[in-house]
């Protein structure tokens, strides 16, 4: 059976990786007797588009498997996954996944290799799709829904997300390649400004109040943050998402606080609280902001239905 690969290709991700690593692999992938299209994104949200056109096009052949290759980071792996759930009808086409963006969680929580020549020979030697989770929210207030592959954040990881990317300070960090100084610079200053908020949490069939939230990130695998292991008890493959909540606490217990995050012992302090669940309800009445897999939802009030589903995603495990 032959490979084809349609290749969304963001040349702009991980500041310009993704483009020095399509132009290595392309010719590898020809010398492995795989035939491609290649799709570049012209503009934010346009792998959504290019993937839903695709989906809607290809047609299922017995004789020829059709992957959808990602060259980007994890915005545009969710940007495609999107459309590709937008496109289909029949049998999802797989996923595969060349990561070359700035944080690639994804890619760490999966198992796929962040080394660009391997992570391409663990798609070459790929022979049939590997079924992993991904996430879904339905937000209720403005009638949203969406796949994630990584997160979705309300409140201090998102607010984060949120100034780094209105940072004045953000083009000029990136030109200079230290664009992850962006984030420690917006990481301290809302440290000191991101308020307390309410939560509501119904797991299942239980039921949880926290009156002092601070940060609320529901999971589909350990990593945020571009390598921060925040949940080490989720996983790709458990059919389940996993939900923290970390308490508003004093600055310097928090700093604590990530510091043993690296150590995995952040999970002991009895501010930090974490569930696991194949059903999860969100509800946080005052404006907060919200991320998922890295893009801004915007600053406002939420309340979610998470859920878990599955993606045929093609590699082999390293
Ligand atoms: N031609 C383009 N011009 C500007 N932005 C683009 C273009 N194509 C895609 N984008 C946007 O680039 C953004 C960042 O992409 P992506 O998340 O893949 O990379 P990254 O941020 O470097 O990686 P990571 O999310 O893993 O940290 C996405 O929001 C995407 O919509």
């Amino acid at each position: 059976m032959s490979r084809h690969f349609y290749v969304i290709l963001n040349r702009h991700a991980g500041r310009g990786r993704a483009s020095k690593i399509w132009d290595a692999a392309s010719p590898k992938l020809k010398q492995a007797g795989i035939t491609y299209q290649l799709a570049e994104t012209r503009y934010p949200g346009h792998a959504t588009l290019l993937a839903e056109l695709y989906a809607k096009r290809v047609q299922p052949d017995s004789t020829d498997t059709n992957i959808v290759l990602v060259v980007g980071g994890d915005g545009t792996l969710n940007q495609t996954l999107n459309g590709l759930k937008l496109g289909t009808t029949g049998d999802p086409l797989p996923i595969a996944y060349l990561p070359a963006g700035s944080g690639n969680d994804f890619a760490r929580g999966a198992g796929i290799s962040r080394n660009p020549d391997i992570a391409l020979q663990q798609i070459i030697s790929a022979t049939e799709p590997t079924i992993l989770d991904i996430g879904h929210y339905d937000e209720t207030i403005k009638h949203e829904h969406r796949y994630f592959v990584n997160n979705v954040g309300i409140g201090f990881d998102a607010a984060v997300v949120s100034a780094a990317n209105h940072s004045s300070q953000k083009g000029l960090l990136n030109h200079l390649h230290i664009g992850s100084l962006a984030y420690m610079a917006q990481l301290a200053g809302v440290l000191t400004h991101q308020d307390a908020f309410p939560v509501t949490l119904q797991i299942d069939d239980q039921r949880e109040v926290f009156n002092n939230g601070f940060l609320l990130t529901t999971s589909n695998h350990p990593y945020f943050g571009g390598g921060v292991r925040i949940l080490p008890i989720a996983s790709v493959t458990d059919g389940k998402l996993s939900v923290i909540i970390v308490e508003k606490m004093r600055i310097p217990r928090f700093i604590f606080l990530f510091m043993m995050m690296g150590a995995g012992r952040h999970l002991g302090f009895k501010q930090v609280h974490h569930y696991q669940a194949e059903k999860i309800h969100l509800s946080v009445s005052s404006l907060e902001h919200g991320q998922v897999d890295g893009e801004e939802m915007g600053s406002r009030s939420f309340d979610i239905y998470l859920t878990i589903d599955q993606y045929p995603f093609w590699f082999t495990q390293a």
